[in-house]
Formats: C-alpha cells, sequence, structure tokens
C-alpha cells in the first residue's frame, strides 16, 4: 500500500494519497423500486460502469483507483487493505489521516465507525507488544456544522475559534483532550461523542449526518529505558478519523429551511476541499485556498502536507445516484494525484534528556568510587574524587 511518488525530500517521503472506491449493496428502497445497479469491480483496483447508457457515452466506463471494494467486501477488508499502513503509521510518529467521502447514505459513517475501530484495536495492540516504550494517547473530537467547529466531548455546543500557531499549523482554541486510560475509555468517549453529533431527517436518509466529524488521537511514546543519546527522542504524531457529510447538491438531499442552510454551509466545506483536491492534484503550484472553509484549514496538513493519508470514496451502485457516484469518482480521480510529504515528527522531551543525565551521573558516581582505595590511606586522592563527583553533579 502507499504509492511511491520519489525519495525523501526535506527529510519526508513524498507519497500519493491512497485512494479507494467502495460500493454498498442496493438498499431497500432501492431494491423496492427496481433500481438497477450499474457498477462493477472487474479486479482489485478498477470499477467499470457496465451498462451502456447512450446519453452518458461522453463519460469514462473504467476507473482505476489504489483499489476498489465491491459491494461483498467487509469493513475488515476495507481496512485491512485500504487504511490500515496509513493508520497505524501514526505509532511510529508519523501523521496521518483516513477520510470518508460520498454522497449521503453511501456508507461513509458505516466504514469510518468500522475503520476506527480497527485502527484503535491494533494500535492498542502494538502497544500491548511494545512494553519497552511508553505510551500516552490523547483524545479529541470535533464537528464542524454549519462552518462553526464544535467540541464533541463537551456538552458546550459554542463554537471553538481557529488559531494558527507558527509551528503547529492551525489548531482549535480549547478543544478538549482527555488522556486515554485504555480501549475502553475511547469507546465511551466515542459513544458520548455519537450522542452530541448533529443529525437530522432528509429525503435520502433519515439519520443522515449534516455534520463534518473529524476524532483525533494524538499518540507520543518513548523508551522506558534510557540506555543512549540515540533513544532519547519521543515520537509524536496524530491520526485523524473523518467523517464528512454528504457530498450531494443541496436541491437534492434538501428540503427547505434549516436543511437548505445546512446544504449551503456543507457544499461550502465540500466545494474548498474539491477546489484544494483539484488545484494539488496539479501540483503544490499557485495559491491553495486552505482558508476558505474550516474543514480544510483544520486538515491542512493532510492535503499535500506532513502527512499519510487515505481517501475511501463510498457509493451506491444505483442507476438513480448515477450522477453523484460520477462526480465522487471525479474527486477520487483528483485525489489519487495529490502527493503529501509525511516525515517521522521525533520531539526530544525534557523529561528522557533529564533521566539519561541522572543515570549518567550515577553511573559516574559508581565508576569513580570503584577507582578510591577502600582504605583512607590517601585522604588527597579521596577529595579530589569527591571534588570530581561534586563538578559532575553540577552539570
Ligand atoms: N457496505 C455496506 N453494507 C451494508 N450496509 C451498508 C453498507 N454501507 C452502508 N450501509 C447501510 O446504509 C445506510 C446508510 O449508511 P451510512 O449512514 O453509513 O451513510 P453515510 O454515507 O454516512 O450517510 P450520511 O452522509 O447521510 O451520514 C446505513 O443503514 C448503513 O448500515
Amino acid at each position: 500500500m502507499g504509492s511511491i511518488a520519489g525519495d525523501d525530500v526535506g527529510g519526508g517521503k513524498e507519497e500519493r494519497i491512497f485512494v479507494s472506491v467502495r460500493v454498498r449493496p442496493l438498499n431497500e428502497r432501492e431494491l423496492e423500486r427496481s433500481d438497477v445497479s450499474d457498477w462493477e469491480c472487474i479486479n482489485a483496483d478498477t470499477i467499470i460502469f457496465k451498462n451502456s447508457l447512450p446519453e452518458r457515452s461522453m463519460f469514462p466506463t473504467a476507473y482505476t483507483f489504489d483499489r476498489v471494494f465491491s459491494c461483498e467486501s467487509t469493513t475488515r477488508q476495507v481496512y485491512e487493505e485500504g487504511a490500515k499502513e496509513v493508520g497505524v503509521s501514526v505509532l511510529s510518529g508519523i501523521n496521518s489521516s483516513i477520510f470518508a467521502y460520498g454522497q449521503t447514505s453511501s456508507g461513509k459513517t458505516y466504514t469510518m465507525n468500522g475503520i476506527t475501530e480497527y485502527t484503535v484495536s491494533d494500535i492498542y495492540d502494538y502497544i500491548q507488544k511494545h512494553q519497552e516504550r511508553e505510551f500516552i494517547l490523547k483524545f479529541s473530537a470535533m464537528e464542524i456544522y454549519n462552518e462553526a467547529v464544535r467540541d464533541l466531548l463537551s456538552p458546550d455546543s459554542a463554537p471553538l475559534r481557529l488559531l494558527d500557531d507558527p509551528e503547529k499549523g492551525t489548531i482549535v482554541e480549547k478543544l478538549t483532550e482527555e488522556t486515554l486510560r485504555d480501549q475502553d475509555h475511547f469507546r465511551e468517549l466515542l459513544s458520548f461523542c455519537e450522542d452530541q453529533r448533529q443529525i437530522g431527517e432528509t429525503s435520502l436518509n433519515e439519520m443522515s449526518s449534516r455534520s463534518h466529524q473529524i476524532l483525533r488521537l494524538a499518540i507520543e511514546s518513548s523508551a522506558r529505558e534510557v540506555s543512549g543519546m540515540g533513544n532519547l527522542s519521543t515520537l509524536a504524531a496524530t491520526v485523524n478519523f473523518v467523517d464528512l457529510a454528504g457530498s450531494e447538491r443541496a436541491s437534492q438531499a434538501l428540503t427547505a429551511g434549516t436543511r437548505l442552510k445546512e446544504g449551503c454551509h456543507i457544499n461550502r466545506s465540500l466545494l474548498t476541499l474539491g477546489t484544494v483536491i483539484r488545484k494539488l492534484s496539479k501540483g503544490r503550484n499557485g495559491h491553495i485556498p486552505y482558508r476558505d472553509s474550516k474543514l480544510t484549514r483544520i486538515l491542512q496538513s493532510s492535503l499535500g502536507g506532513n502527512a499519510k493519508t487515505a481517501i475511501i470514496c463510498t457509493m451506491s451502485p444505483a442507476r438513480t445516484h448515477i450522477e453523484q457516484s460520477r462526480n465522487t469518482l471525479l474527486f477520487a480521480s483528483c485525489a489519487k494525484e495529490v502527493v503529501n510529504n509525511a516525515q517521522v515528527n521525533v520531539v526530544m522531551s525534557d523529561k528522557a534528556l533529564v533521566k539519561h543525565l541522572q543515570r549518567e551521573l550515577a553511573r559516574l558516581e559508581s565508576e569513580l568510587r570503584c577507582m578510591v582505595p577502600t582504605s583512607t590511606s590517601n585522604p588527597d586522592a579521596l577529595k579530589e574524587k569527591d571534588a570530581q563527583i561534586k563538578r559532575w553533579r553540577k552539570r
């Protein structure tokens, strides 16, 4: 997984966004109206439009991505082959993001719920097997609803401000960050977030999520035993699980009033995401309008920056959704051209440095003591050794 576009550049590795497409089965509603399934995954990486429609002859019939998943594929398979490598790279100090993109009711939440669970489970498995390292996991969650950022770990729905940090990039002010005790604690927090998330009813999906959701896990790890200068460092990285709101045009999923307002904002964020992806697909030259929406500001580093990124585009196979499916595939085609430059994020932890110096001091003290004769026959030598120890202590 992870098509390499070049070698190390500026300490990082140039790598394309890993793009996969997942087709869900026809749902009850589609079956009831005898909708036709138009798409077929002919192998592991190509999806074709299998029924010829004369009025559609100008559209491509075959699309190739890093991976395509038919309606028979399980979420476990989508995870293993389409997201795992990107997700667990956070353990090696590499920032990563996994997105689900697609029209409403195409399976974004269904897919992301599984992907999040499997990634976190693999992260905890890894931690279990690497007792020689100490891990600190911090969880935060936010949603972007009507272009306002809200903390999903807080019952307070006041919008949060975005700030620009010269080192960290865009940060969300006052976003709650919970230090995780274990995997059960993570599940508890997740269920709290689900309750907080805005849900509305549209004509396409009764439980449609009208907001973009970003779940974020920050992981820091350092060696428990500091045996040399080589392992003084702490690896620090973040993984984002991004469940986007439906990508359909406002007219299709919306009725009026509130829904319409939501739709305009949803489209503004997704429109900017589309523009950013389209511009980046042609190279990093020129102005990239990250600042035009909250979504692209918050996720800037995952779009052409210091991160590994996987995008799973979900779609319905039904003919009634052909327009949306084509739009999704067009988005996916642009996304696969985007190149990121992920780096291992190493920080020198003060704690590790102090620990190392203390050990070094203890070792030198004991070395010096061994050199001192047991009798006090030479008081001058003893004084000199004591002075040496004092000098070391002062360092
Ligand atoms: N691959 C799949 N296999 C079986 N059922 C699926 C699959 N994908 C989605 N579904 C079902 O389809 C319905 C809609 O899926 P989901 O809520 O994930 O869509 P969504 O893209 O997140 O929609 P929205 O943008 O409105 O939030 C759900 O009932 C879900 O269980």
